[in-house]
């Protein structure tokens, strides 16, 4: 039977997993919206997609709920793999995933009742340089520059984890006000490709707590590149060690920073549900 979907979280951060072989629909915007809605379709903060790859084991297209399609995720990454290994894609526990934010290397960790539950990814490296995350920006690196919003200014620092991050520090961090500003931060002309948002509390050299704000997405409980990025441009700012622990609503992450910037990020992912779109579903899928 076609259409053979799971759908996985990490750390409340939910995808819907398929193969595009084995899907009778076109993965169009508005099909994606339809599938990725809570009350029209399944429900998720994404699409992973397994497709073909000529540089890597397995090839992975990421879809965010509004329709367009981002170049790295984490918690997607460490999903997918889960979904490889439980679903006999490879019998390997270590294997290359090819993103369009570049490779990246999965392995399952430990597995409960043969299922991967704890995966680590080797997420590629951070890169600072403005141009190449994109931000427009006159210094080569986008640290600690203003960003002038409608009613307010804040301090940001951009990085690229294979997709676009800006971070911004806080002494205390509040839901309501990531947002009532996230998507005009996402949607500010300085980010080119629109931008993934974070709220950063340092809480000491070893652990940052952080909300997010998601390109395409809105708020999310938890988010893998955006764990990454923050990690990174702590590191980058002195703030904390290299070794670190990322708080999010929905549970943590360890990350590791190496000093070729190299990013490692280890973490949970639990199987929610498995099924078929259901033939009404796809009826409503142009
Ligand atoms: N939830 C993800 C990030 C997904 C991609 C993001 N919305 C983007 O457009 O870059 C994660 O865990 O990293």
């Amino acid at each position: 039977m076609k259409n053979f979907f799971v759908k996985t979280h990490g750390l409340g951060n939910d995808y819907i997993v398929m193969n595009s072989k084995d899907i009778s629909f076109e993965m169009n915007e508005k099909n994606i919206q339809t599938v990725c809605d809570v009350h029209y379709g399944i429900g998720s903060d994404g699409i992973l997609l397994l497709v073909d790859s000529d540089k890597a084991d397995f090839g992975l297209r990421i879809l965010n709920p509004d329709g367009s399609e981002a170049e790295k995720s984490g918690n997607g990454l460490r999903i997918f793999a889960k979904y490889l290994y439980d679903y006999g894609f490879t019998k390997s526990k270590s294997f290359s995933i090819d993103t369009l934010g570049g490779l990246v290397y999965a392995e399952v960790i430990e597995t409960e009742n043969d299922k991967a539950r704890l995966i680590k990814v080797d997420m590629g490296k951070a890169i600072f340089e403005s141009a190449k995350v994109p931000v427009i920006s006159e210094q080569v690196e986008c640290l600690d520059e203003e960003l002038q919003l409608k009613d307010r200014s804040y301090q940001i620092n951009c990085v690229s984890v294979g997709n676009p991050h800006c971070i911004i520090l806080k002494d205390e961090l509040d839901d309501e006000e990531i947002l009532k500003y996230g998507s005009e931060i996402e949607n500010h002309p300085k980010f080119p490709n629109r931008i993934n948002l974070q709220f950063a509390k340092v809480l000491s050299r070893n652990e940052v707590e952080i909300r997010i704000w998601e390109r395409g997405a809105g708020y999310t409980l938890a988010s893998g590149s955006s764990s990454s990025a923050v990690a990174a441009v702590m590191v980058k700012k002195g703030l904390t060690d290299r070794k670190l622990t990322l708080k999010m609503p929905g549970g943590q992450l360890k990350l590791e920073i190496a000093e070729d910037w190299e990013i490692q990020m280890t973490g949970e992912v639990r199987e929610i549900a498995s099924g078929y779109l259901s033939p009404e579903l796809l009826q409503d899928l142009s």
